[in-house]
């Protein structure tokens, strides 16, 4: 399996004014492999969206690596950065950031026609399957309003998707989803995943972690600890027994 995504003792600092600085990712060394389905977790304020955030060159580290395919991209000029994100990486946040005067079809379009040599028609072929893939095709002209949570999420994942990034970064996906929603969201990104995208996100739900291949659990600024399991397959594997596990390990280690 080879690393498609590499921090070498990674530091992120940020000025606080008079003179103070927070140190809030310490000497962070992670490999994620080509394919992988990595979970983040950790109680809050220990550094989890700001690994996630520079690990994935949306900030900048303060001192250290990050390799992406092999490329330090902490040291890339920010427009060569912004390259290697549209057409390589795909976001989903928790606050979608998806515009208002689109229609939903066109929200998911939208990065790929800002990528130069972008074929209209065969962009909206392609949103059109990922729509349908994620059972949103039938309200691809509704406006935003016009849309539920659960939705609107997976016009996201879309969104995310539409350039077929090598990978996919979540800041909680699912965080403002009810359980249903949760699952369903959570039964996309395995699937994605098992067609070969390597996913990494930050959660605080320990059923969603339970899905994901590799939870890593951060303390201040540190990943302490991580557990590996085998691929989530929903048909064959009962996800309680999952959850109870890692919810064992996490209590271990003093979530
Ligand atoms: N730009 C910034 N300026 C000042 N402090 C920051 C900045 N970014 C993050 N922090 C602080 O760094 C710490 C880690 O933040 P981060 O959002 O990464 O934590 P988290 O584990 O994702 O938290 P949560 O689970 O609550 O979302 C927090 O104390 C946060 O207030």
């Amino acid at each position: 399996m080879s690393t498609i995504l590499e921090a070498g003792k990674m530091n992120k600092k940020v000025e606080l004014g008079k003179g103070n600085r927070l140190h809030i990712l310490k000497d962070i060394s992670l490999k994620i492999d080509e394919g992988e389905f990595v979970s983040v977790m950790g109680p809050s304020g220990s550094g989890k969206s700001t690994l996630l955030y520079n690990i994935s060159g949306m900030d900048r580290i303060t001192s250290g690596s990050v390799k992406f395919k092999n490329r330090d991209i902490a040291r890339l000029k920010e427009e060569e950065l912004a390259r290697v994100r549209l057409n390589h990486m795909g976001f989903i946040f928790q606050d979608i950031h998806l515009l208002k005067n689109l229609s939903l079809i066109d929200n998911v379009m939208f990065p790929a026609l800002v990528s130069k040599d972008a074929d209209k028609k065969a962009t909206y072929r392609k949103a059109k399957m990922l729509m349908e893939m994620t059972g949103i095709d039938r309200i691809a002209n509704n406006t935003i309003i016009q849309a539920s949570g659960g939705q609107l999420q997976r016009v996201a994942i879309c969104r995310a998707l539409i350039n077929d990034p090598d990978i996919l970064f979540g800041d909680e996906p699912t965080g403002a989803l009810d359980s249903k929603s949760t699952a369903e969201i959570m039964t996309i990104l395995a699937d994605i995943n098992k067609k070969g995208t390597t996913i990494m996100i930050v959660t605080h739900d320990v059923k969603v972690a339970a899905k994901t291949e590799r939870v890593l659990f951060m303390v201040d600024g540190n990943i302490v600890a991580q557990k590996k399991m085998l691929k989530y397959n929903a048909q064959h594997e009962n996800s309680k027994k999952r959850e109870e596990s890692l919810m064992k390990w996490l209590v271990d280690n003093g979530f």
